[in-house]
């Protein structure tokens, strides 16, 4: 059976975060485990609380996971600060694990913040040199570069940038890029782009979709697919779960987590056009 990880925080609306991964596994099946790295108080509406954990708590449950149950890829999250991100780099280094998805989590959508600013040069200088794949949203990129993406130009402009900074592999997520007709995903390997495009779904049922998509990868390698088979299935899988929405709670809902395996079952699947280029 693979077995994926997941370092990241609790949603307690179950949208995002840790739940949001476990979920995902589950679909793609894989057997998943995982450490906490703070709980928050969460729901469609916001973040009332933000409570982390100690960093040797989180390293201890890493621990337990690795001298036994072991895993074939791994994700992080929500990391809040930077002794957490410091217990995490050490333990992947101690492990040995290559298969690394950090979604660099930094501000949830109401405007919380779950990333201390001052964790953000930690994040570049512990994390990021170990990371197989880094999933940045646009704002997220925005900050590990220094540098404002408003155009595909700046898009892939900032993929070299992160890949600069030690990121094997680099998806700068088109989620926020609101004006335009399709979502687009830009994959930079350090020498090729790949572009994963999907129609702009128009909801507000899209709380947890960076976490989602990332679990998705990393239930992916942990399966053994390429970086870019891990990236398209991921695109497709967080695709199925915008366009079902589930109509929870009274704000940003979650995303649904079953739709991807209920359309592949009906045969419907592929909305994506995937272009590579040099
Ligand atoms: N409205 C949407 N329609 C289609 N795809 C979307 C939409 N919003 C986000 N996505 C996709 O969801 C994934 C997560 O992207 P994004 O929302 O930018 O991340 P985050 O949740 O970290 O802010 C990406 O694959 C992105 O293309
Ligand atoms: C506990 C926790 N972790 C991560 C997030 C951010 O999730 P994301 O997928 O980026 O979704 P939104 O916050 O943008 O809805 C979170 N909210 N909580």
């Amino acid at each position: 059976m693979n077995r994926a990880l997941t370092i990241a925080g609790s949603d307690s609306g179950g949208g995002a975060g840790i739940q949001a991964d476990l979920k995902t596994f589950q679909e793609l099946k894989v057997f998943g485990t995982s450490a906490l790295t703070a709980v928050t108080a969460q729901n469609t509406l916001g973040v009332q609380g933000v409570f982390p954990m100690d960093a040797v708590a989180v390293a201890n449950q890493v621990q337990s996971v690795g001298e036994d149950i072991g895993t074939d890829a791994l994700k992080t999250g929500m990391l809040f600060n930077t002794e957490i991100i410091q217990a995490v780099s050490e333990k992947i280094k101690q492990f040995g694990w290559e298969k690394v998805v950090v979604d660099p989590v930094m501000i949830a959508k109401g405007g919380a913040s779950l990333l201390q600013q001052e964790a953000v040069s930690a994040l570049k200088k512990h994390l990021l040199p170990l990371c197989l794949i880094i999933t940045p949203n646009i704002p997220e990129a925005e900050v590990l570069t220094g540098m404002s993406i408003k155009s595909m130009d700046e898009k892939k402009e900032a993929a070299k940038r992160i890949h600069i900074l030690g990121a094997k592999n680099v998806v700068i997520k088109g989620g926020h890029d609101e004006e335009t007709n399709e979502s687009v995903d830009v994959l930079f390997d350090g020498i090729e782009y790949s572009y994963f495009s999907t129609p702009r779904i128009m909801t507000e049922n899209t709380h947890g979709t960076g976490c989602t998509f990332s679990a998705a990868i990393t239930a992916k390698l942990a399966k053994g697919s390429s970086v870019h088979e891990a990236v398209s299935v991921a695109k497709d899988f967080i695709q199925a779960a915008i366009a079902n929405p589930l109509n929870i709670g009274c704000g940003h809902g979650p995303t649904n987590h079953w739709a991807y395996n209920l359309k592949r079952e009906s045969g419907v699947i592929a909305w994506q056009e995937s272009v590579l280029e040099k």
